[in-house]
């Protein structure tokens, strides 16, 4: 199995507090990767050292056979990383296709220019890009909804649309920070339905879920972070009788 991503030993403190502690993981090219844990364990703060929105403060990211620790986020987008954060909002008063269209400017090769001056090279990309994100659309299942108003959508296709928006980019790695939170038990199946997809499809994601019906479900392997350092890793199986997974989640209870 090829590599996709490797996180080396990587580290961020906030005021001192580790979030991510010598955090090593290696994902494959096509694995579903859940990332589980009790609250403030570090799985959003350790999504956004791979997508760039936060800098690590030691260790490497690996991608593909390049470093990408120090590139911005949005080169990190260009080289096929895609994000969609916890609880992200949709664009308000923009339709759900524009809300797509959005995702899709990290891959635009033309700048401001060519687009003020409406180029024909720009006009191409415009054109392409509305393609993709029909397409997008699509592929979640929303293509009848492109020319509405995105606010009006229920929140389980809303998710959706997020999805949709990262697929845009046409991701290699697809970052889902709980995806399926506040969702009503049709709209996680709905959910649990398109990451399915995704994954026979060999995209490569990385899940942050509580739900343990939905992470055995979707995920061929499972990384646990407790207190900002990986605590265990292994199968939805091995990691349920996990002793060390299984003392982490009574201790969040019993605070
Ligand atoms: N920007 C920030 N500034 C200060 N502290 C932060 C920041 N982001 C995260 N933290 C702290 O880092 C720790 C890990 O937070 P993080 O959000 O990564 O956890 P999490 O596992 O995603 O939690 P949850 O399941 O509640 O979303 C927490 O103690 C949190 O308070």
């Amino acid at each position: 199995m090829t590599t996709l991503l490797e996180v080396g030993s990587v580290g961020r403190a906030f005021g001192g507090v580790y979030a991510v502690r010598d955090v090593a993981m290696a994902v494959a090219e096509g694995e579903t990767r859940a990332v589980i844990g009790p609250n403030g364990a570090g799985k959003s703060t350790l999504f956004n050292l791979i997508s760039g929105h936060l800098a690590p403060d030691h260790g490497t990211l690996r991608y593909g056979t390049r470093r990408i620790d120090r590139l911005p986020p949005h080169a990190r987008a260009r080289l096929g990383i895609a994000i969609v954060f916890q609880g992200a909002r949709l664009f308000h008063g923009m339709t759900a296709l524009e809300n797509v269209m959005v995702g899709a400017h990290a891959r635009t090769r033309h700048g401001f220019l060519s687009a003020t001056l409406r180029l024909p090279a720009h006009r191409r990309e415009e054109a392409e890009i509305r393609a993709d994100a029909l397409a997008a659309l699509d592929r979640v299942g929303l293509r009848d909804w492109a020319h509405r108003s995105a606010d009006v959508l229920p929140l389980g296709q809303q998710r959706s649309l997020q999805v949709a928006r990262a697929l845009c980019a046409r991701p290699r790695l697809l970052l889902l920070d709980e995806p399926a939170s506040g969702l009503r038990a049709g709209e996680r199946e709905a959910l649990a339905q398109l990451v399915e997809g995704l994954r026979a499809e060999g995209l490569t994601m990385m899940l942050v879920e509580h739900d343990v019906a939905f992470v055995a479900r979707l995920a061929d392997r499972v990384s646990v972070l407790d207190l900002g350092r990986l605590i265990a890793e292994g199968t939805p199986e091995q990691i349920r009788d996990d002793p060390a997974v299984i003392a982490a989640y009574l201790g969040e209870e019993a605070a």
